[in-house]
C-alpha cells in the first residue's frame, strides 16, 4: 500500500466512524437547513487584479508541525477579510493536522466570504458534511481513483459547491480536467524537500484549457512569489504557513492582495479599461 493510499483508507475508516454516529440521511437534512453555497468564481477571477488570494486557517504545516499561533480561527479568519482575501481556506482534517469541521464552523460565522474546506475527502459522506458546516468550495486530490473522483466531483457541484482539484503533474491536471473539474489547484513543491519550483506551475497548466482557474497552492512565502506565480498565469494563490506565521496576519494578507493587483502583472486589454 502506498502512503497515499494509507491516508485514504484512514480517511474513510474515519468517516465511517463519523457516519455510525450521525448518518448520512441526518447531514443531508442539516445542509437544507443552511444557507446556499457562494458561487466563489467570480470572487476568484476577477478583472481588476491579476491574481486573488485564497488565506487560509490551518493548525499544522505540510509536515504536520504545529502551528500554535493560530488561536481563534473565527478571529483569524476576520483578519483575512479585513486583509482583502477573496476566499478563507480551513483544514478542517485528516485528524493529523489537527484540524476540524469545528474551525470550519468557527469561520462559516464570523466571515461572509466563499470558503474553501481542505480535507483529504473519499466518501460523498465528507463533502455532505462540508455541505451542513458552510463551505463553498472543496479541496479533492486527482490522485483519487478516477471513478471515485469523478463522483465526488459531480456531488460537490450537485449540492451547489466548487470543486478544487489539487494536482502535481501534468498527467494529474488532465485527469482533473476530464472528471469534471473546472479549479484545479497546482502543488509544485518537491515532495521531499517541499521546494517550490514555479516552473513546474508552466509545464502542469499548460495542458489545461484556458477556462479552467488556476489557483498556485502550497509554499508561498510572501508578495515576491505572488507575483512570480502571476507571471506564470496563476489566477489565484493559497497560502497557509506564512501567513500564519507572520507577526499580523491582516497586514500580511494585505500585502499578499497588493502584489496579485500590481498594475504590471495586469493585462493590457484590462489595463486600458481601467
Ligand atoms: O501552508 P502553505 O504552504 O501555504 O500551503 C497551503 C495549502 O497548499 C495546503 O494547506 C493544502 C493544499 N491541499 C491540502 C489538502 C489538505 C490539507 C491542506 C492542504
Amino acid at each position: 500500500m502506498t502512503s497515499f493510499e494509507a491516508m485514504v483508507a484512514g480517511a474513510k475508516a474515519a468517516a465511517d466512524r463519523r457516519a455510525s454516529l450521525v448518518p448520512l440521511a441526518r447531514l443531508k437534512e442539516a445542509s437544507r437547513l443552511v444557507p446556499g453555497a457562494i458561487n466563489a468564481l467570480s470572487s476568484l477571477r476577477t478583472d481588476d487584479r491579476a491574481v486573488t488570494v485564497i488565506a487560509e486557517v490551518k493548525r499544522s504545516t505540510a509536515t504536520f508541525a504545529d502551528l500554535s499561533g493560530v488561536g481563534d480561527p473565527g478571529m483569524l479568519a476576520c483578519f483575512y477579510a479585513a486583509g482583502g482575501a477573496a476566499c478563507v481556506s480551513v483544514v478542517t482534517g485528516p485528524s493529523t493536522t489537527r484540524g476540524s469541521l469545528k474551525d470550519l464552523d468557527a469561520v462559516r460565522a464570523s466571515v461572509d466570504l466563499p470558503i474553501l474546506a481542505n480535507d483529504l475527502v473519499v466518501t460523498p459522506y465528507q463533502v455532505h458534511e462540508a455541505r451542513a458546516h458552510g463551505a463553498d468550495l472543496l479541496m479533492l486530490d486527482a490522485r483519487l481513483e478516477t471513478l471515485v473522483l469523478e463522483g465526488l466531483i459531480e456531488r460537490v457541484h450537485s449540492l451547489g459547491m466548487g470543486a478544487v482539484v489539487e494536482v502535481r503533474t501534468r498527467r494529474e491536471a488532465l485527469t482533473a480536467v476530464d472528471a469534471g473539474a473546472y479549479i484545479v489547484a497546482i502543488d509544485t513543491r518537491d515532495p521531499d524537500t517541499l521546494v517550490v519550483d514555479c516552473s513546474l506551475f508552466d509545464q502542469v497548466t499548460d495542458v489545461l484549457p484556458t477556462q479552467v482557474v488556476r489557483i498556485a497552492a502550497g509554499g508561498v512565502r510572501g508578495p515576491h512569489d505572488v507575483m512570480s506565480f502571476a507571471r506564470c498565469g496563476a489566477d489565484v494563490v493559497l497560502v497557509g504557513e506564512a501567513i500564519i506565521r507572520s507577526t499580523d496576519p491582516q497586514q500580511f494578507v494585505a500585502e499578499l492582495v497588493a502584489a496579485g493587483a500590481h498594475p504590471a502583472l495586469i493585462p493590457s486589454a484590462h489595463r486600458e479599461v481601467l
